[in-house]
């Protein structure tokens, strides 16, 4: 079945342009956190985007997901303007079109690690292929604990399912929000590998929030966020 959230030109996966998002404040009043003239990632383009702890990294993803509208500007998604999709139709597109890998898994605690994978295929609205949550579950070395609850997992096994949950559903952009922040320094390693590779051998984009130098390392392509905001431009000049 075509993708009706793609225009199928297999261009970039991501445009945006003239992009600014302004929070209210619990005070009163209003920050602009990002202002962004332009910002794009093809297909299958790997990049590394690093940043100041406050500085949007977290809201430009969820921007970017549709988990969030702009004040205003465009985000275009495999070809399709999120501005012009309801909330419903944002989590449609994004269900058809993202990965997310969050700090923190996210993994359902009442599901087993095989079925929290097949969830990331259902909320994609494909039909659940067992087969495919299987042989991610095998990819990221867990094809022993597929019946394992979350709690039942370590730390760094925990996040390796909830990465085969982000590529369950066939991605055109994986976005990884610090994915070995909270694992120790040997299944970061891992973590990382599985991520770039899998993302590599499915021809999915992936945009990689991080602090770690050891991680962007691993980039061809880094982006600075105060390279491409100009609100932190404007900023440090006043500094
Ligand atoms: N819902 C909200 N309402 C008001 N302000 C917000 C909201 N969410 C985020 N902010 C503000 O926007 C700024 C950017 O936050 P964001 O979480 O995107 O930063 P970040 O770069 O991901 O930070 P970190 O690296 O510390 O996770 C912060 O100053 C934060 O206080």
């Amino acid at each position: 079945m075509p993708n009706p959230y793609s225009d199928g030109s297999g261009g970039e996966v991501l445009q945006i342009t003239n992009l600014i998002m302004r929070y209210d404040q619990p005070g009163g009043g209003s920050l602009t956190v990002l202002d962004i003239p332009e910002f794009s990632i093809g297909t299958g383009e790997q990049l590394a985007m690093v940043g100041q702890s406050g500085g949007g990294k977290t809201t430009l993803l969820h921007l970017i997901a549709g988990l969030l509208a702009p004040t205003s500007g465009s985000i275009k998604l495999a070809g399709v303007e999120l501005s012009t999709l309801s909330e419903q139709g944002r989590d449609r597109c994004r269900a058809a079109n993202v990965g997310y890998v969050f700090q923190t898994f996210n993994l359902l605690p009442a599901f087993t690690a095989l079925e929290n994978v097949q969830l990331g295929m259902a909320f994609g609205q494909r039909p659940v292929d067992t087969a495919r949550a299987k042989d991610l579950l095998d990819r990221v070395g867990l094809s022993d604990r597929m019946t394992y609850k979350p709690r039942q997992l370590s730390v760094g096994q925990q996040q390796r399912v909830a990465i085969a949950r982000a590529l369950a559903g066939k991605p055109k952009l994986l976005l990884a929000d610090e994915p070995t922040a909270n694992v120790d320094p040997a299944s970061a390693d891992s973590v990382l590998d599985l991520i770039i590779n899998s993302c590599r051998d499915e021809d999915i984009a992936l945009l990689m929030v991080t602090h770690a130098m050891e991680v962007t390392e691993r980039f061809s392509r880094v982006d600075r966020l105060d390279e491409i905001n100009r609100v932190l431009l404007a900023t440090q000049s006043e500094n």
